[in-house]
């Protein structure tokens, strides 16, 4: 359950009053994601989801969200429609944080992974970057390798309070990426965030995306690094071969991969796992009084991030062309 704020009724309300959706029926909390407060509102026109950005959200930044949303629903990509009022705003406030109201995609989150469900993230993965390689609006990926010191030193040496002698894998790593981190491969938007709860999968449609508010503009081989992380782990953090062999050659498929992208991409793996070990570790360590939130658990990463750390070359993953 992720509910930072709660949405008193009346307030609510008063909110619809501003669109042309229709009066509440019903307003749910939702369990899954971390980082905003999630809703499933009811109408009296349909489903809807409304989100009430919270801390690593913003507010600057949602313009650049809701439209890359609309971006990509019109160049093929099955994902929400920011919902616009009356004055055809897709922001509003409501209780003190910005919010919005998108379209309710049908489709379920895959529960238990297989090369097939890999293989469908890697090609929808590849097809965003491509439908989304004229958005004219860049946005510097603020949890790039640029961010990651800063994310450290807010955990400190609480980290070993975690998991022994992890402050000091995390700085070792991050020695050993400063010297290593790549910057000259293709860049566009990415979404930055691709795991297995934001790909709703229903039978005869594409993969439907969601939660595209950690998207940016970085390294398009950084998004599929982060999708390596996200997919190809068994549930006891094992790198699963064939999973990964499935997802890579179908984001190969659609959008070929560039020789320095393929050496490149066991220094991208580390490093996305170490973005992840970062952000998990700072929310473990500072879970807000009385927010609903089940943090995740950042040792899931520091055992892929350790993997990584003996991977020398892309074979490793079970893909070669
Ligand atoms: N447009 C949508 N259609 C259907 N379900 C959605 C939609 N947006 C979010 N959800 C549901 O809400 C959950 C949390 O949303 P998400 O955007 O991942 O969280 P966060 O805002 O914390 O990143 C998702 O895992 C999904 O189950
Ligand atoms: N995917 C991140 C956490 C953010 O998840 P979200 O669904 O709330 O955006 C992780 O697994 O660490």
């Amino acid at each position: 359950m992720a509910v930072y704020t709660s949405v008193p009724e009346d307030d609510l309300a008063h909110f619809l009053a501003g669109y042309d959706i229709g009066q509440a029926l019903a307003c749910k909390g939702i369990a899954e994601g971390v980082e905003n407060s999630n809703f499933l509102l009811r109408t009296e026109t349909g489903p809807f989801i409304l989100t009430l950005y919270e801390k690593r959200v913003d507010r600057g930044d949602l313009p650049f969200f809701l439209g890359l949303m609309e971006h990509c629903a019109r160049n093929g990509i099955r994902c929400p429609l920011p919902v616009r009022d009356r004055t055809g705003e897709a922001l509003g406030m409501l209780c003190g944080r910005p919010a919005a109201i998108v379209t309710f995609l049908d489709g379920m989150s895959g529960s238990r992974l297989d090369a097939e469900h890999c293989a469908e993230a890697g090609e929808a993965l590849a097809r965003l970057h491509v439908a989304a390689r004229d958005f004219p609006v860049p946005r510097p990926n603020a949890l790039s390798f640029s961010g990651w010191d800063s994310l450290a030193a807010q955990a400190g040496t609480r980290a070993d309070s975690v998991e022994a002698g992890l402050s000091a894998l995390i700085s070792t790593t991050l020695d050993d990426l400063r010297g290593t981190w790549p910057d000259s491969l293709p860049r566009g938007v990415i979404h930055a965030d691709l795991f297995p709860d934001n790909v709703l999968f229903l039978s005869g449609r594409t993969p439907g995306i969601i939660d595209f508010y950690f998207a940016c503009t970085d390294m398009l081989a950084y998004d599929l690094a982060i999708c390596i992380n996200a997919w190809c782990f068994d549930a006891e953090h094992r790198y699963d071969a064939e999973r990964g062999q499935a997802l890579i050659s179908a984001y190969d498929r659609a959008r070929p991969l560039e020789a320095d992208e393929i050496a490149a991409l066991p220094v991208l793996c580390r490093g996305a796992a170490l973005r992840f070990l970062l952000t998990r570790l700072v929310d473990w360590l500072s879970v807000p009084e009385g927010a609903l939130v089940q943090p995740k658990d950042p040792r899931e990463y520091s055992r892929k991030l350790e993997f990584h750390r003996g991977v020398s070359n892309t074979a490793d993953y079970g893909w070669s062309r």
